[in-house]
């Protein structure tokens, strides 16, 4: 899914060790939803296969943040690709050299029915403290743009950033690179270990074209229930 969406849309994390579980909320959750994302949780617990199996019910975002060396993430671009991800992640900070062997390996395995390769910039759960603890002085803000920058020269087709930066990122690369944010909370939900966070409706209104969401909807009750609610909440009047 390189194409951006006509109007921003859900992504619903499925974080749990169980491919029974996962597909099952896949399943739930997929009329309100455009992806589901296969993260490390799932993928170290289940592998490759899961990424079929819950293919069935939306396309699959692979969330694996690949981050070393250029040939190694080509490889293992290459071994991914066989469960046909619509969307996958490395980390903009693995460099210039990285982005463009991983987006390389894509075209050379898939041509173009390869996945949308999303540079992930300043994780969500980081506050400028946290960031500056790493080295990393500035602000989450500077961070990610100088990261975007980069990643965008070297071929990525989005980001991956919260949804503090999500205009910002606009006003300075438009609105050809596909956004997409986690760190995203309904009003009133709790916020767990994300730091830089907003609602929905702010997130939709700030820019973004995903909005990557978790346990908002899968530790609810009624997780279908609460993925219609937030795609209600964020649906174009
Ligand atoms: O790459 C991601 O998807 C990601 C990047 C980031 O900066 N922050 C972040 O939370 N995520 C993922 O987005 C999901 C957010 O889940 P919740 O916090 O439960 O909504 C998790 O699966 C995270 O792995």
């Amino acid at each position: 899914m390189r194409q951006k969406p006509n109007a921003a849309g859900i992504i619903a994390a499925l974080d749990t060790p169980d491919a029974g579980l996962a597909e099952a909320w896949a399943g739930a959750v997929a009329p309100h939803v455009g992806l589901v994302k296969v993260g490390l949780e799932l993928f170290c617990a289940e592998g490759l296969p899961v990424v079929t199996r819950v293919a069935k019910h939306r396309p699959v975002f692979l969330d694996l943040k690949f981050h070393d060396i250029p040939n190694t993430v080509a490889g293992a671009v290459r071994s991914v690709c066989a469960a046909r991800p619509a969307m996958l992640t490395l980390h903009g900070g693995g460099g210039t050299a990285m982005i463009e062997a991983a987006r390389r390996a894509a075209e050379d395995t898939l041509g173009e029915e390869r996945p949308a390769i999303l540079a992930v910039t300043v994780l969500t759960s980081f506050t400028a403290a946290g960031l500056a603890e790493t080295g990393v002085s500035g602000g989450p803000a500077q961070q990610v743009l100088r990261l975007a920058r980069l990643a965008l020269s070297a071929g990525a087709d989005g980001l991956v950033c919260s949804p503090h930066e999500v205009s910002r990122i606009r006003d300075a690369f438009g609105s050809d690179p596909l956004l997409v944010v986690p760190g995203v909370r309904p009003a009133g939900a709790e916020i767990g270990d994300q730091a830089r966070v907003a609602t929905p409706e702010e997130t939709i209104a700030a820019g973004a074209d995903w909005l990557v969401i978790g346990r908002p909807i899968m530790a609810a009750a009624d997780p279908a229930a609460a993925a219609a609610a937030i795609a209600a909440s964020i649906r174009p009047r």
